[in-house]
């Protein structure tokens, strides 16, 4: 439970959930699977929750606690919600942890977290009585999606707290679907076919129990993600741009697509260093490059592109269930600053496409300033440009459910 509450108090203090996590494993490889899993799922679904515990904690605290003592309170809260058969052992868990961590505190966290139980039946009152508690999300981020999907916000809201599904990319370079289907199931994974190459598993598993993850029959990737690459649709011998490509998932589906000349670029080093690891454990291959897309000096040779693939750094509002961190650590003022640099990403990229080429702008955003009306203005300023319908409409705004993430998709066309 410790564990639990440093990933959400990193997260309270500003940090990124996903690299506090990833730090935590790299200093704790002995963990076994089961152990990582119960840190993480604890870990996310408390932050998932976002104004929940904080409803309950209002009404039990007289003043705030330091920072790890409130998240230790916020997980205890969540393990009381979610298992309410095991609550005593919940509390002596939180009553321990922080005998450890802040000794001095022990008698306030007993204290309060006895009180939650004795009151745990006041708690739905509690929470609905606020809209961010109620929905679990900010009031400005409810706002948005209100505004821009009125027929489908609450249910966008529901999904986006709920576990995400996974889904398997099947490299049919290297085996078929049903092939691969079978290995799941003689592995005891049940998983069902969602497309062509994608299969979706009914319950997730460790990526190290996969069959023909290693050897690059299968990758994990969202059904929704797979969708860039087919949009795209890649033909062989043409040059393809991946401009803002880390950590390789859709790089790699392109290269399985198609017999492409691909360059990938991306901004921060770190992460380019996954796109390579990701390509070799497919033996697929691509020209890497660290480097700012927008900066065309700096890596163009001035040879356009056949087809661009523009998945541009967005809010993630559309895939919010794995990454609840955004819901503390975003706010509105920063869609406008992303939809800034997605305007400067595309307005640049649309000068190294060829005539006649096709650049698939997407972002794994629901806010519409990141999406459509994004490509609204884009079409305003660039009068050689148009959409080529997705599915008989201009665009697409893939809402997230059981089976996908949310995502957007536009496919642009240059006038040849
Ligand atoms: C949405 S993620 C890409 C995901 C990736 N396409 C995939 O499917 O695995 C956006 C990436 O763009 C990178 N990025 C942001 N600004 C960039 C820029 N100006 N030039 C190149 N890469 C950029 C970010 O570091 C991030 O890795």
């Amino acid at each position: 439970m410790l564990r639990a509450a440093e990933l959400v108090a990193g997260v309270i203090e500003g940090g990124n959930l996903t690299d506090a996590f990833e730090r935590m494993l790299e200093a704790h490889r002995d963990w076994p699977e089961s152990t990582r899993g119960a840190v993480r799922d604890l870990a996310w679904t408390t932050l998932r929750d976002f104004g929940r515990g904080d409803a309950v904690l209002d009404r039990l605290l007289h003043s705030p606690p330091p920072t790890l003592v409130q998240a230790l309170l916020l997980v205890a809260v969540q393990r009381l919600s979610q298992r309410p058969a095991q609550a005593h052992t919940a509390v002596d868990q939180a009553v321990q942890a922080v005998a450890t961590a802040m000794p001095g505190l022990k008698g306030m966290v007993n204290g309060v977290l006895r009180n939650a139980l004795r009151q745990q039946s006041e708690w739905a009152g509690w929470i609905g009585a606020s809209r961010v508690s109620a929905h679990a999300y900010p009031a400005w981020w409810i706002e948005r999606i209100r505004a821009s999907l009125p027929e489908q916000w609450e249910a966008v809201l529901a999904v986006g707290n709920q576990r995400p599904p996974m889904a398997l990319r099947v490299n049919l370079r290297r085996c078929t679907l049903e092939a691969a289907r079978a290995e799941l199931a003689a592995a005891g994974i049940e998983a069902k076919r969602l497309g062509d190459a994608t299969l979706l598993l009914a319950q997730p598993v460790a990526v190290a129990r996969l069959p023909g993850y290693a050897e690059g029959r299968v990758s994990v990737q969202d059904a929704g993600a797979q969708q860039a690459a087919r949009l795209l649709a890649p033909r062989d011998g043409e040059r393809v741009l991946d401009a803002c490509a880390a950590p390789g998932g859709k790089t790699a589906h392109l290269l399985e697509s198609a017999d492409v000349e691909l360059l990938a670029l991306e901004l921060e080093p770190q992460r380019a260093q996954r796109i390579g690891a990701n390509l070799e454990r497919l033996g697929l291959r691509a020209e890497i490059r660290v480097a700012d897309c927008c900066d065309l000096r700096s890596w163009w040779d001035g040879r356009p592109f056949d087809r661009i693939l523009a998945d541009v750094p967005c809010s993630a509002s559309g895939v919010v269930r794995r990454h609840p961190d955004i819901k503390w650590l975003r706010r509105d003022e920063d869609i406008a600053g992303f939809a800034k640099q997605q305007r400067r990403i595309v307005d640049a990229l649309w000068q190294t496409l060829a005539p006649g080429g096709t650049m698939l702008y997407v972002t794994c955003s629901v806010f519409e300033q990141e999406n459509a009306a994004q490509i609204a203005r884009f079409l305003d300023r660039h009068a050689d440009a148009e959409c080529v319908p997705i599915h008989a409409a201009s665009d697409c705004q893939l809402l997230p459910d059981a089976e996908h993430d949310g995502f957007y998709f536009a496919r642009l066309r240059k006038q040849a």
